[in-house]
């Protein structure tokens, strides 16, 4: 499978670029970079987005930031290729107008704006837990290099609990030197709390994830995929 990472200088983007290359059946077949630069010396970096869509991928791992992501998305689609987005920043609207993108092309495409197992599965639990304990809020706390807040996990850590049934719950985000990215989501019923706690201590946490996507989205039917959940189900059948 070949496979395109795009902002694969950045911190995501390094850590996709070598999650692909030791995955067995995946080549790291190019890369989008501003400058054309390549973080790996076999491997093409282009500085040209449609030439990188140009250069016969299957799928692109999108690591660029907001807005330059929702172009990455469309330019992806535009030429057949699926892409999975770990870029987060996209709103509510953008993400329905990527999905009838999606539909209209007959594409698979995952938008997964947390790759770590761990926060895939601290928004499965919260989930659950909105069922009993609906009140809860979320304490995203990132690097302070973050651009975008709230977070695209606490987000969709808001959207899984008011799919439940449970109110929306407020995000609350924090950035300061020494965390990389963290999220606590607590609920409160009469006269106790439960709190879900997730740390990403290392970007590492990514990799394994991103692979995992980029496997999902080949398998999975044309439209657009939100989250790793169907990964982790099958994980946990
Ligand atoms: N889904 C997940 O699990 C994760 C998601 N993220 C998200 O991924 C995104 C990137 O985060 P991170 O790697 O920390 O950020 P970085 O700033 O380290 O990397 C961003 C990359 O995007 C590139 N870029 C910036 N602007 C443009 C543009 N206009 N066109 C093309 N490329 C551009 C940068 O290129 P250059 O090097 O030339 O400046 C850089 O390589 C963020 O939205 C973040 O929230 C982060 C971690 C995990
Ligand atoms: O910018 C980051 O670092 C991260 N961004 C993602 C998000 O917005 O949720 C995922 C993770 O929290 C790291």
């Amino acid at each position: 499978m070949r496979v395109g990472v795009a902002g694969a200088l950045g911190r995501l983007g390094r850590v996709a670029c070598a999650a692909i290359e030791a995955a067995n059946e995946m080549t790291l077949a190019a890369v989008y970079t501003r400058r054309g630069d390549s973080p790996l010396p076999h491997v093409h970096g282009f500085e040209d987005l449609d030439a990188f869509v140009a250069a016969g991928l299957d799928v692109i791992v999108d690591c660029t930031v907001y807005p330059a992501t929702v172009d990455v998305a469309r330019a992806a689609l535009d030429s057949g290729i699926s892409p999975v987005i770990g870029a987060t920043g996209w709103t509510d609207e953008d993400l329905l107008v990527l999905a009838d993108r999606c539909d209209d092309a007959g594409i698979a495409a995952m938008f997964v704006p947390n790759f770590s197992f761990g926060a895939a599965l601290m928004m499965r639990f919260a989930a659950q837990a909105a069922r009993v304990m609906p009140r809860a809020e979320i304490v995203e706390l990132h690097h302070e290099t973050k651009r975008d807040a709230p977070s695209g996990t606490a987000k969709l850590t808001a959207r899984r609990i008011h799919d439940a049934g449970a109110p929306l719950p407020a995000i609350h985000s924090v950035r300061l030197p020494g965390l990389v990215a963290h999220q606590e989501t607590i609920f409160g019923g009469i006269g106790e709390t439960l709190t879900l706690r997730h740390d990403s201590l290392a970007r590492d946490s990514f990799g394994p994830g991103i692979v995992a996507a980029v496997r999902a989205v080949r398998t999975q039917p044309p439209g657009l995929t939100v989250g790793l959940d169907a990964v982790v189900e099958r994980m946990l059948a």
